[in-house]
């Protein structure tokens, strides 16, 4: 599989190194603004970049036939109009917040745990995350998704950041050196707390993800998730 990284940070060089190991081959290492030209050979593009990047990255590669899987967080206020693009180009396409074994079997039990809890009035629930300190966005990609997990499976409306109001998730945003990712739900009661935690110890699990959806989609037309590559449906 001939593979364009669009993004050759942190995870575009743990990518690099996973592929390889899995007889791929980097025919594009990107770091900023690119042509087709540059992408044209490529079998399917990997986005790990940045927010404000991610969008146009993904489109041009539909717009030139190229499958897409986009681990960038922080863009999805623009997630219909890259699927709407998709779509009119007939193209393929998986974005994860969180590409890791782990964390997508954590994201099951995360809804399961909301399920349980969601009539039990006594717990007040609350989420955290930690990273590393040159991190873009808060709150991170996956704890977007485990609070939406938690909205599905329960009353709460929305998240907020810090302070939340009665209906909402409060997630509180950590930035340690060094951190690859760490997030955990509480529910606490006065008499005792129940707290999930998923652990990365560093980005080999997102990297290797990322790079099985890839050789998933090819020959693949369509928009999928995780739960598709991983069968966990
Ligand atoms: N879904 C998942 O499983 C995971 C997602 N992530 C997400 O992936 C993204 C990247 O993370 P990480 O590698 O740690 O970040 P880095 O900052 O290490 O890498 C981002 C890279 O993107 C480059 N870049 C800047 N502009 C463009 C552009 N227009 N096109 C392509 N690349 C560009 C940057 O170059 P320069 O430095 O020169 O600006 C940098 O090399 C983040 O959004 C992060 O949240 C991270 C881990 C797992
Ligand atoms: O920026 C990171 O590093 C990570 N970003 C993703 C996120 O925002 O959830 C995934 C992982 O936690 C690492």
């Amino acid at each position: 599989m001939k593979i364009a990284l669009l993004g050759y940070g942190k995870m575009g060089k743990m990518i690099e190194q996973t592929a390889i190991s899995r007889n791929h081959e980097i025919i594009a290492k990107i770091d900023n603004e690119f042509t087709a030209g540059d992408i044209k050979n490529a079998d399917v593009a990997i986005d790990f970049s940045i927010p404000s990047a991610a969008f146009n990255n993904i489109t041009t590669c539909f717009k030139n036939g190229i499958p897409v899987i986009s681990g960038t967080t922080g863009w999805l206020d623009k997630y219909d109009e890259a699927i709407a693009c998709c779509k009119k180009n007939n193209g393929a396409f998986i974005y994860a917040s969180n590409f890791s074994l782990g964390v997508n079997i954590f994201f099951q039990l995360n809804a399961y745990l909301a399920q349980m809890m969601s009539g039990l009035k006594e717990y007040q629930i609350g989420m955290e995350e930690i990273h590393h300190t040159q991190k873009l966005d808060a709150p991170s990609g996956t704890a977007i998704t485990l609070a939406e997990g938690i909205i599905k499976n329960t009353s709460k409306t929305g998240w907020k950041l810090d302070h939340a109001g009665e209906h909402e998730i409060p997630i509180v945003a950590k930035r340690i050196e060094n951190v690859p990712g760490t997030h955990s739900i509480r529910y606490s009661s006065k008499v005792d707390d129940i707290e999930i935690t998923h652990t990365a110890h560093n980005r080999e699990g997102f990297a290797l993800g990322a790079v099985i959806a890839a050789e998933w989609i090819i020959g693949k037309t369509g928009i999928f998730d995780m739960k598709d590559v991983l069968n966990l449906r």
